[in-house]
């Protein structure tokens, strides 16, 4: 089993994360995880704040000269922003005075519709937002990234398998080609300023986007994850809770604003009838068997299915609205604009790598669980083992 958990404020000191679980002889050094968090603040519409602040990681455990060694994984990531929120973020209390008159610790009053500001106070008992948007915020999907990165490497050096994403859809603009991106492409997609595969589609995206930016408002979309190389076999069908696609969903529904998950065709299938719905299976000498369409998005019973996986996720726009949205001052109950600051346009490039760091999480345990194994060495021989027992293939 592969464990992860993340802690940390968005203005606080540092974020933490540990994975715990991960076989021996991962290669994976502070380069490549900077390289990963360097992806995840890329995307024309971010904010203000991306520009300004860094990501410092530190890698406190689990790795030694370059290779896990199976101890938990442990990852911290300095915000440079810090200095500036010493006293309003103090784990320790703080002589009131030496608070007196600094705005960022002006209390949070005026809910975001569609932030968690309003039932998080609710439900935690607070009359500041600032407690609950802290860890809200999606500062966290830093320390995701980072986990998702050791773990994108071991499906990689263990099974060979490649992750990668591309923004289908962006405030309304969608990409024109049914093309699938290949592992391949995705230093272009990343040169792509919305990380769209289309030069047709990203153009679009990016006039929706200045649109936006020039009214005050901001945007969603949809992205969607691939994984190549993926044998048969991860996940099953005996249980609910041991199906790879209900792991899928929750890891993406987990990350902040997304709303929906789509596996394969998704909600689009449900629109077909039977005969143009599902993969038509096929035997070639070349490739042994095989399905002749994808629709399924390679997972069939909760089980991969040797196929391309293909998963899909919406995100919401983003809820602090610059021409701000009706709220109340939780102070008074009297009507109010709700809190605005600066916040970003559009995060839809952004979410897409952090849900390919979910999904490589997610994979990396059902490849755990199915292949066992102490070391990379190990696993790869399993999956070997499995591979050339298989009876049909
Ligand atoms: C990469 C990323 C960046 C985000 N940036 C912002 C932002 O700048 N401002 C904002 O209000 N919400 C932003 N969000 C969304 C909020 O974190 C999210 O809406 C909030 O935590 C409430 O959770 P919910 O939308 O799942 O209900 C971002 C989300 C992601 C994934
Ligand atoms: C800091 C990050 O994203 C933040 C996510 C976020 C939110 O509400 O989710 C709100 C913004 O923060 P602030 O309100 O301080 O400007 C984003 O910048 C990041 O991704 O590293």
């Amino acid at each position: 089993m592969l464990r992860w958990l993340t802690a940390g404020e968005s203005h606080g000191p540092e974020l933490v994360a540990i994975l715990e679980g991960l076989p021996a002889g991962v290669e994976v050094t502070t380069a490549a995880i900077d390289e990963a968090l360097r992806r995840r603040r890329l995307g024309y519409g971010r904010g203000a704040r991306m520009k300004f602040e860094q990501d410092q990681v530190t890698i406190v455990g689990g790795i030694r000269h370059g290779r896990t060694m199976g101890s938990p994984v442990a990852i911290r990531i300095g915000n440079t922003e810090w200095p500036k929120w010493e006293k309003v973020m103090a784990a320790d209390p703080v002589d009131p005075a030496e608070l007196e008159g600094l705005a960022r610790n002006a209390p949070r009053s005026r809910p975001r519709p569609g932030h968690a500001d309003l039932a998080g106070m609710q439900k935690y008992g607070f009359d500041d937002a600032r407690q609950v948007l802290d860890r809200a915020s999606a500062r966290e999907t830093a320390a995701r990234v980072a986990l998702g990165e050791v773990a994108r490497r071991f499906l990689k050096q263990a099974l060979g398998v490649d992750i990668i994403s591309h923004v289908t859809e962006l405030g309304g603009a969608r990409t024109p080609s049914e093309d699938l991106p290949g592992p391949g492409d995705l230093g272009r997609i990343d040169d792509d300023p919305v990380r769209c595969f289309d030069p047709e589609g990203s153009a679009a995206m990016v006039a929706v986007i200045d649109k936006a930016h020039k009214d005050g408002d901001t945007l969603g979309g949809v992205v969607e994850v691939l994984a190549y190389g993926l044998p048969p076999g991860l996940g099953s069908y005996t249980h609910w809770d041991r199906r790879l696609d209900s792991k899928l969903a929750a890891a993406l529904m987990g990350i902040q604003a997304i709303k929906g998950v789509a596996v394969g065709d998704g909600f689009e299938t449900a629109r077909r009838p039977g005969s143009c719905a599902h993969d038509e299976i096929e035997y070639t000498t070349d490739e042994g068997v095989r399905r002749i369409t994808n629709r399924a998005g390679g997972i069939e019973g909760g089980m991969t299915n040797g196929e391309i996986l293909r998963v899909s996720a919406a995100m919401k726009p983003i809820s602090t609205v610059p021409r701000a949205l009706a709220t109340i001052d939780v102070k008074t109950g009297e009507p109010a604009k709700a809190h605005h600051e600066r916040s970003d346009v559009c995060a839809v490039p952004a979410a897409g790598i952090v849900a390919e760091a979910m999904v490589a999480l997610a994979l990396a345990d059902a490849a755990i669980e199915k292949f066992g194994g102490d070391s990379v060495e190990e696993v790869a021989r399993n999956l070997s083992g499995y591979l050339s027992s298989m009876v049909i293939k």
